[in-house]
């Protein structure tokens, strides 16, 4: 092939092209097409698809500038998401970065604890919607996190927009916010009242802020660094709350039917967990659970909630030895990367223990939960707390029963989901 060609790929049916049997089985597609013909391929004129690390790696170190990321979800709106590759919204991502490193999330474990207690007490004794439940806990915990004592309010209103969002989202439509359809209606007021709390909440603390930083929005707003206006102060905790709805819950969910399927798993999370005494006064932190992380790092291997990332390109540029003109797609399937053999030993087993080895994965930029470059996850510290402590609580707390393990079935919508999965919570 020459430099400078459009991906090959299978041409399909006649009419839908490769809709129809993406749709039957989506991974199974890709999996074939990466068989037949390589690690990129082309899906439609319009949308290719890129599984080789080291390209994948590019396409994300090249967001902002050649690729895009936003996704419109009213197509004749300004999606705010597209402020967000702007300077000042990066401004407000730098300014951020003391708040969502690793020191700053460790203070925040002990609140992390109570709040999943409280969030499962009344959920004790009957079977529920695990994902449901766990993506609650976590937007109760990050509202907590960016925004402490003010975040009540907040918490339900971004679960709101979320869901709305979501729903949107999942009809793969770019709808008119004119349109008087009700899911649109209904997204756009619940993204307003998001909006109003919000602005409020950071309007207060500016005019009465703590006096020692507390919580994200005292980073935000303090003398440290550049100052930023309110718009984006409210953009960035905005972001950080929407951003954090679906991932970490959902892996919550695969956490626990991975302890459920492994018993033996769960067994050595409980010995780590309670053979652990912190010093007086010192919280439970991430480097004093390395198994309980060994094991979240292989869930966010096995079961990467973002198996299929996106960009619009926006220039007319090169790939390795392909081009791409703007407005075409661009589809990143981290799952297909997440369980290759030539980069994984045994990979399609559930090997907590490889995290302990060195040389896991065996290529660079093999292993992508948090996606990379200028745009990689604000908050992988931040969720890796919230992932390693709610396991280890899970395990030493609770006695967990999952209602029929194996009718559970991976599923593949706009995030990975474990389909079916109901638990009954009690505690120890
Ligand atoms: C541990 C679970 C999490 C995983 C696996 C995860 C994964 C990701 C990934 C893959 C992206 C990049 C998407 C892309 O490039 O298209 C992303 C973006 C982002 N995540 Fe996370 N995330 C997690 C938890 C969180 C949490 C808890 C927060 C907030 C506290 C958060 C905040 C963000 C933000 C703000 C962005 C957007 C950054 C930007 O566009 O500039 N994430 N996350």
């Amino acid at each position: 092939m020459s430099i400078g060609e459009y991906p090959a790929g299978p041409r399909g049916r006649r009419l839908v092209g490769n809709r129809y049997d993406y749709e039957r089985d989506r991974i199974g597609f890709l999996q074939r097409c990466q068989r037949d013909y390589g690690d990129v391929f082309s899906f439609s004129a319009r949308t290719s698809v890129v599984a080789d690390p080291v390209l994948v790696h590019e396409i994300l170190a090249r967001t902002n500038t050649d690729f895009g990321i936003e996704v419109a979800l009213f197509d004749d709106a300004e999606p705010e998401v597209n402020a967000r590759a702007t300077p000042t919204a990066m401004a407000g991502r730098k300014k951020s970065r003391p708040g969502v490193n690793r020191a700053a999330a460790d203070a925040h474990s002990d609140r992390l604890v109570e709040i999943l207690h409280a969030r499962l007490a009344g959920e004790l004794g009957r079977a529920v919607d695990v994902a449901a439940v766990m993506k609650s806990f976590i937007i109760r915990a990050t509202t907590d996190y960016c925004l402490g004592d003010d975040s009540d309010e907040v918490a339900p209103a971004v679960t709101d927009a979320a869901e709305h969002s979501a729903v949107l989202m999942a009809s793969s439509l770019s709808l008119p916010s004119w349109l008087p359809v009700s899911r649109v209606r209904s997204a756009k007021a619940a993204n307003r009242r998001l909006t109003e709390v919000l602005h409020e909440r950071i309007r207060q603390r500016h005019a009465r802020p703590h006096d020692k930083v507390r919580d994200l929005l005292d980073t935000m707003l303090s003398d440290d660094g550049e100052a930023l206006d309110e718009q984006t102060v409210y953009r960035t905790i905005s972001v950080m709350l929407r951003a954090s709805h679906g991932v970490p819950g959902t892996i919550l969910a695969w956490a626990v039917l991975t302890l459920a399927r492994e018993p033996e798993i769960a067994a050595r999370i409980g010995l780590e967990v309670e053979g652990l005494v912190p010093e007086a006064g010192r919280s439970v932190t991430v480097d004093d659970l390395p198994f309980t992380e060994a094991v979240v790092k292989e869930l966010l291997r096995a079961y990467i909630p973002t198996w299929l990332m996106g960009r619009e390109v926006r220039t007319h540029t090169t790939l390795g030895r392909w081009a791409f003109q703007p407005g075409q797609q661009v589809m990143m399937p981290v799952y297909l990367i997440h369980r290759d053999p030539r980069w994984w030993d045994e990979p399609e087993r559930f090997l907590p223990d490889r995290w302990l080895r060195t040389q896991q994965p065996h290529a660079r930029f093999a292993y992508l939960p948090f996606g990379a470059g200028p745009r990689i996850c604000l908050g992988n510290q931040v969720g890796l707390l919230q992932l390693v402590l709610a396991v280890a609580t899970l395990v030493r707390d609770y006695d967990i029963t999952v209602a029929d393990a194996d009718a559970v079935v991976m599923r593949p919508e706009a995030l990975l989901v474990p389909a079916g999965l109901r638990a009954t919570f009690a505690r120890k």
